[in-house]
């Protein structure tokens, strides 16, 4: 007998049945294209959706992908959907060939140690009011501010090595004394060089095309073997090496409080009822993970407020203004009591985080069901990706997004009219995989960006001749973007000096890193 329905017209009803699946991107545009540009990617993914609408299924070898870029289809899928929006994609690169998916940021949702690792990563940098990591910032930022006023030219080095000084302390108890020779902060350095480069997704042929991973190291175009291997040991050396450390601390009975300390000494408790998991191997990769995503982001976000305070010198003089009227003595720097006086600062750390790309495409997501938006079909297993970067550039919910204007986010009795959408909500990416550290991080920001503001005049790079340099502005990097080094003129503020020049050191009694 004739079978009722061939395979073939079968699948052709099922295909019709289930809609048309998101267009693509528009004529000329391609994964590939994207991909060969570059940097500043998630521009290039943002034109294509002026042309092909917010939501765009795009597909590159065995690659498929879908690109958000309205905060309503990301808000719609990633957050109000995120219960089957918050898998990440596995990938041949990071998952088969360097082994990424035991940590934190490619833990498959499904697996036991996700709810874990979200448990144990709130309780150390989430928004308690505990929050024993504040007593830390505020003592790095007298150490940072101390060094921006000793030796302002090198203000990227500064920031770099307080952001690695407040993770470290916080999660290892560990005290970076001297940044520019510490073996940690080298090491977490080339990490994360590597990390967002090479990271970033689409970037490995050999994820489009997995039969190319049988190609041997030695054959032309095999070289990505050899990044794999390496990234394979550095992953496994940043985990361990400072677990190591703090162990030997803790035999030596002279280790300083810390999340892992605290935890190993708990393993017991934390280990009770869960046979199949190895909780230290857990907690070294938790750890690693605060390490990885605090290293890098918050520089990215201070790097480019110097950038913007440059461009924008009457925002920098407003931001002033206002920290003066807060403290007219001038004689203490501005803590998280004060916030509620300091709302165009706080509108400048806004605007800061949506105008500058830190992590422009934040990181993808993988969707765990087949489901269908707004009449159309969305495959179970697409990887999705929120471009962060166009939701906080749209013009139908930032007003001319292209300008730096802090006034936008300022309450509506100072403005007559309401804020636009707070940037931190997008920002720190979507649902279930939303940032751990994003209270972490404001907090950071606002003791920095307000200690800053008050105690120095941020200004353009000047020549030997005494000349206004022109300052080029360029963005690098991939999973986080950074300004490229730039220069620019830091001099302390007339009435701040006094107190600029009584901040000391706060050093620990014991230098723990002496002792290795
Ligand atoms: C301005 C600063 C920061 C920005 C803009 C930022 C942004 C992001 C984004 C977009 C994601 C991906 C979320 C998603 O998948 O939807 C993420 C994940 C993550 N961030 Fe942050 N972040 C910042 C600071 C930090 C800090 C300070 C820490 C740690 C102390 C941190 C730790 C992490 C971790 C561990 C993840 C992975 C979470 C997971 O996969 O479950 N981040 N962050």
């Amino acid at each position: 007998r004739e079978p009722v329905l061939s395979l073939g017209k079968a699948f052709l009803v099922i295909k019709k049945l289930r809609g048309p699946l998101p267009p693509g991107p528009p004529p000329g545009a391609s994964l590939a294209t994207a991909r060969k540009h570059g940097s500043r990617v998630w521009e290039e993914y943002g034109g294509w959706a002026r042309k092909s609408g917010p939501v765009i299924y795009a597909t590159y070898g065995k690659t498929s992908l879908l690109l958000l870029s309205s905060a309503k289809a990301a808000n719609d899928l990633l957050n109000k959907r995120s219960r089957i929006y918050s898998d990440r994609p596995s990938t041949v690169m990071f998952g088969e060939l360097i082994g990424h998916d035991k940590t934190v940021f490619r833990s498959p949702t499904s697996s036991p140690r996700f709810k874990i690792h979200r448990r144990l990563m709130a309780e150390v940098v989430g928004g308690s009011d505990e929050r024993e990591y504040v007593k830390v910032m505020e003592e790095k930022r007298i150490s940072f501010l101390v060094s921006l006023r000793d030796d302002p030219n090198k203000f990227i080095t500064h920031i770099k090595a307080n952001a690695a000084a407040i993770i470290l302390q916080v999660v290892y108890g560990y005290t970076l004394t001297n940044p520019s020779t510490d073996p940690l902060l080298r090491q977490i350095q080339e990490y994360v060089t590597h990390l967002s480069r090479e990271g970033t997704f689409g970037k490995w042929l050999v994820d489009s095309y997995p039969f190319l991973k049988y190609t041997p190291e030695w054959f032309p175009g095999g070289s990505f073997h050899t990044f794999a291997r390496e990234q394979r040991k550095r992953t496994e050396d940043l985990v361990q090496r400072p677990m190591e450390w703090v162990k030997t601390q803790m035999r030596s009975g002279i280790s300083a409080t810390s999340f892992v300390e605290e935890k190993l000494t708990h393993s017991g408790e934390e280990q009770a009822g869960r046979k199949g998991e190895n909780m230290e191997e857990i907690i070294g990769y938790v750890a690693a993970a605060l390490y990885v995503g605090g290293a890098d982001t918050t520089v990215s976000a201070l790097m480019s407020f110097f950038l913007l305070m440059v461009q924008y010198p009457s925002v920098q003089s407003r931001a002033q203004a206002e920290i003066d009227k807060c403290i007219p003595s001038h004689d203490r720097i501005p803590t998280l009591a004060d916030p509620a006086s300091l709302v165009y600062v706080e509108a400048v750390i806004k605007e800061v985080l949506r105008f500058a790309p830190i992590g422009a495409l934040g990181l993808p997501h993988k969707v765990t069901e087949d489901d269908w938006y707004d009449g159309m079909f969305i495959p179970k297993g697409t990887p999705v990706i929120g471009n962060i970067w166009a939701i906080l550039q749209d013009p139908d919910v930032y007003n001319d997004p292209i300008t730096f204007d802090p006034t936008r986010h300022l309450p509506q009795h100072l403005t007559g009219t309401p804020p636009q959408p707070n940037p931190a909500d997008y920002v720190f990416g979507f649902g279930r995989r939303i940032c751990p550290g994003n209270q972490f991080a404001l907090t950071s920001l606002f003791l920095s960006i307000s200690s800053i503001l008050a105690l120095f005049d941020i200004g353009p790079p000047i020549d030997e001749l005494g000349n206004t340099k022109e300052l080029e502005v360029e963005y690098e990097g991939g999973t986080v973007a950074h300004p490229r080094p730039f220069e620019c003129h830091i001099t302390p503020r007339k009435h701040w000096m006094p107190l600029l020049e009584n901040l000391s050191f706060v050093k620990d009694s014991i230098c723990p890193n002496d002792q290795e």
